[in-house]
């Protein structure tokens, strides 16, 4: 009861929410709106009585009256066939424009969620595909809303009418009610149609997008994967269409029989106003109102039950973002603003990591200490966890178990956005920005005074990137990607600029190099972090941390730390952990054997 109390105060929030967004986006259009709409229920009455007067002044012989009675109807229909099109018209394009607002707020939100999580759960990108897909129902829904009201106020003026003929008349109010309550199970039948075809409708969306995108379609191709992915992404389609489609029927039953319940009780009306002028107790004036108003009743309920299912399936829609809103609530953290220079470092504690709806931990008792001025390397087997610690450095997850500090400070007591500002990274699936070179690697510190021409040349430099990008038509204002009509650069020459990216912002508390060099031959990759570490030795307040699986590279770090399973197994200099003769020795003498020149080739060098 307490939680349905809620949730109704929770859904009335955003009502009122939307309807602040609509007045905010409109303000002329809105009145313009509402006067529509009202204009609209006078009209329903206006029509009602001038029938009935129209009838009745026959009857009398009386001239005036029935000038008076067709000129009402004449201004009734005018105004119900204007105002219902202007309103439409109206309607649509004021719901486009509030529908871009709600828009850009689920997707503010889903953004500034500070982890990943939420990104990474099925449950939860079903409840956001779900809300994307209805964002236009709820843009629309407080109008819906009031065009359901305005119907109930124009039905109750329609009964209110055919009272007058005789207060038996009252109740057909109660007409009303079947095909309102089976509206509404109609409703709840399709909405959890569509709930339960999110998993689906994803699933078939992804696999259509590997077949066309530019980046993964070359792949598909050449492997022949098309029709596989193609019959796979049929199957959740058509299981898709065939849940809505039993919904569909189902919810036709419903709907049908709340219209059987309504003509029905309409015809026994009618038959009883018959009745009643047959007697004489009743005119045939009044026989014409309730063949016209009953008709319109009709009309009316029928609006009502589609503008409560707009209303409905917005409610679903509602439904998850209430949940996204409670969600980016309960995830936000303001906590102290991180610190500008780190002179303790950052320290893990027996941290473990779940990721979310996972079997087991993908990281276990993690007990690690990175110190300011330092490269830590990060080295193990595909699956050891090193991505997942580097996630839960950077703040994209936080520990399941386990403490981090940062100078001492719980990471959990520290602004994620604040934290964010003083990481930058580089990645193996890094981000290929279409814009020109200088603003591509620039946005690596957006707002940033330091982003300026020099400090991006200085980035471009360190990431080996500034020969090609001077040979670039327009050098660094050389606008990037063919899809905008630019230069395309080779997969290695965009990770350079990914590269440049990350080195922009020199003064980064934390540096994360995620196989950023996976794309450049080796020697490339040994330059760029020769050239990088002897950059960044006389720096005492940064760390780095570099994930690669190219020992050469490996043990320029610092400091070393093998993972195996989720776990630490080992951990210290290059010297020390080769002097230990355990997993890195046998990774590194194992990876050195492969690259040494067998003894013919040698003797051949000489
Ligand atoms: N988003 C995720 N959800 C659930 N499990 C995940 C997710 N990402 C990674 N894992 C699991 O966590 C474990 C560690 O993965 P992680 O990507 O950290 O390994 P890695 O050492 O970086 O591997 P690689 O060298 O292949 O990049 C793996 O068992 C993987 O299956």
């Amino acid at each position: 009861m307490t939680t349905d109390t809620g949730h109704l105060a929770g859904r009335g929030a955003v009502l009122r929410h939307l309807m602040r967004l609509t007045w905010r986006t409109d303000r002329a259009m809105t009145v313009l709106l509402a006067v529509l709409m009202l204009s609209q229920t006078a009209a329903v009455a206006l029509t009602g009585l001038s029938q009935r007067w129209l009838v009745d002044s026959v009857g009398l012989d009386a001239f005036a009256g029935l000038v008076a009675a067709v000129a009402a109807g004449a201004v009734g229909y005018a105004l119900t066939a204007a105002c219902g099109r202007i309103q439409a018209n109206l309607l649509v394009d004021l719901s486009d424009r509030v529908d871009v607002k709600i828009n850009e707020e689920v997707l503010t939100a889903i953004a500034t969620i500070p982890t990943v999580d939420h990104l990474e759960t099925p449950e939860h990108l079903n409840r956001l595909g779900v809300l994307r897909r209805g964002t236009r129902a709820l843009s629309g829904s407080a109008w819906r809303l009031a065009e359901a009201g305005a119907t109930v106020a124009s039905v109750a003026i329609s009964v209110w009418l055919l009272m007058d003929v005789s207060p038996l008349m009252g109740l057909l109010a109660l007409l009303t009610l079947p095909p309102l309550w089976t509206g509404r199970r109609a409703q709840a039948v399709l909405r959890a149609a569509r709930d339960a075809c999110a998993e689906h409708l994803r699933l078939e969306r992804a696999l259509h997008k590997l077949c066309v995108d530019a980046g993964t379609s070359q792949e598909v191709r050449i492997t022949g994967a098309g029709p596989v992915l193609d019959e796979e992404a049929d199957r959740a389609w058509t299981a898709s269409v065939r849940t809505v489609y039993r919904a569909d029927l189902v919810a036709s039953c419903w709907r049908l029989a709340g219209w059987v319940c309504f003509t029905a009780s309409y015809l026994g009306a009618l038959a009883l106003v018959l009745h009643l002028v047959l007697a004489g107790s009743a005119t045939l004036g009044d026989l014409m109102l309730v063949l016209s108003l009953g008709s319109r009743l009709r009309s009316q309920v029928r609006i009502t039950v589609d503008s409560l299912g707009k209303v409905s399936e917005a409610g679903q829609a509602v439904k998850h973002y209430l949940w996204l809103r409670t969600y980016s609530r309960e995830s936000a953290r303001h906590g102290a603003p991180a610190p500008d220079t780190l002179t303790d470092g950052i320290r893990l504690e027996k941290v473990s990591f779940t990721y979310p709806g996972a079997a087991g931990p993908a990281l276990r008792d993690i007990d690690l200490t990175l110190r300011p001025g330092t490269t830590v390397a990060l080295v193990g087997d595909n699956g050891a966890g090193k991505s997942t610690l580097v996630n839960l450095l950077t703040g994209m997850h936080e520990p399941t178990e386990g403490s981090m500090t940062v100078d001492g400070v719980s990471s959990a007591g520290i602004a994620p956005e604040s934290w964010r500002d003083r990481c930058s990274g580089a990645f193996q699936d890094f981000v290929a920005f279409e814009l020109p070179v200088r603003e591509s690697v620039a946005i690596g510190a957006p707002g940033d005074v330091t982003s300026s021409p020099d400090t991006v040349a200085d980035a471009l430099r360190r990431a080996g990137a500034d020969h090609f990008v001077a040979a670039l038509p327009d050098g660094g204002e050389t606008q990037l990607g063919r899809v905008h009509g630019g230069v395309e650069l080779s997969r290695g020459q965009w990770q350079r600029i990914a590269l440049a990216r990350a080195f922009v912002r020199r003064d980064a508390a934390l540096m994360v190099l995620d196989e950023p060099t996976a794309a450049l031959d080796p020697q490339a990759e040994h330059d760029l972090y020769e050239r990088f570490t002897d950059e960044t030795e006389g720096r005492s307040d940064g760390i780095t941390v570099l994930v690669t699986h190219r020992f050469s590279t490996v043990h320029m770090a610092n400091h070393i730390v093998v993972l195996d399973e989720g776990r630490i197994i080992e951990q210290g200099s290059h010297d020390t952990l080769m002097a230990r003769r355990g997993r890195y020795w046998k990774l590194y003498t194992t990876q050195a054997r492969g690259y040494a020149l067998p003894d013919s080739d040698r003797t051949g060098e000489r």
